[in-house]
């Protein structure tokens, strides 16, 4: 029997990790890898059966480094999503105090979730492929003016002592992570559909495209646009809509779609969270 491996980018105790254990449970085989392309080129490749990667936030939007490698990886589809509620914590070595630490380590994402809190305590900040790998390098360099943004998880697994906790700008600060593995998979409890459309740099053109989702009667959840790589000022959109690939409407449209647009990809049909 095959092992149906998961990846997430990160180290141990990262939100991509608590993530994954949220959706998958913990009687899994998993491997973490440093960057989120190493992330798609394992599932590309079929090394892993599954990525959990970090898709939006509540607070800041869209993690647009995923947007593009989405687009980049065409055989890569999104088969599930999980929200997770993020509440971030200062942490360091035992012993530390806060008005010893002068110095944050994070990934970009929780430095700019923290800016308020970083701002008003005056922090320099340090940015870090991940939140659990900042956590880990402030437990190995022992040094009591250096502090993690991170995850209660981490804390445990690095041996720090969380300083101060629920730093994020907001209360409320949710991501979303999707799960991606490289075919189209949907089954009919599949409710919500995620789309790239390039539509040609013509007056009217958008505006035909959500046409043929409104005859459709398709209600659209989110739209968001990314630059065109090396065409400046041409861009690609991101749609999430409501329905199943089976439904009449839907495959009405897309036929429509595929017609009137430079580019139609169906990112993939899975369950809302
Ligand atoms: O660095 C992590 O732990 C991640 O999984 C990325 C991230 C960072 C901040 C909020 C949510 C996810």
């Amino acid at each position: 029997m095959s092992i149906e491996k998961i990846v997430y980018q990160g180290d141990p105790g990262s939100y991509s990790y608590e993530a994954m254990l949220e959706f998958f449970g913990d009687n899994i085989t998993f491997e973490n890898k440093d960057f989120f392309p190493d992330v798609f080129e394992d599932v590309s490749k079929g090394n892993a059966k599954y990525g959990i990667i970090p898709f939006e936030n509540s607070t800041t939007g869209g993690v647009y480094e995923v947007f593009d490698l989405l687009n980049t990886y065409e055989n890569c589809y999104i088969v599930g999503e999980i929200c997770v509620e993020i509440n971030h914590n200062l942490m360091s070595i035992k012993d530390a105090k806060i008005q010893d630490i002068t110095t944050v380590y994070s990934h970009p994402q929780a430095l700019d979730q923290c800016k308020q809190y970083i701002r008003k305590m005056n922090f320099h900040e340090m940015p870090y492929r991940n939140t659990a790998t900042s956590a880990k390098a402030v437990s190995e360099m022992n040094n009591k003016s250096c502090a993690a943004i991170a995850n209660k998880m981490a804390a445990n697994f690095y041996n720090l002592e969380i300083l101060d906790s629920k730093i994020n700008n907001y209360i409320n600060n949710i991501t979303k992570f999707i799960i991606i593995t490289n075919n189209l998979t949907f089954d009919k409890n599949s409710n919500k559909i995620s789309l790239i459309l390039i539509t040609s740099h013509s007056p009217g053109a958008l505006y035909e495209a959500l046409g043929c989702l409104a005859k459709n009667n398709i209600n659209m959840m989110k739209l968001e646009s990314r630059p065109i790589k090396n065409i400046p000022w041409q861009y690609s959109f991101y749609l999430d809509l409501e329905g199943n690939l089976e439904d009449e409407n839907i495959k009405k449209a897309f036929n429509e779609l595929s017609i009137t647009c430079k580019k139609f990809k169906v990112l993939g049909n899975y369950i809302a969270y």
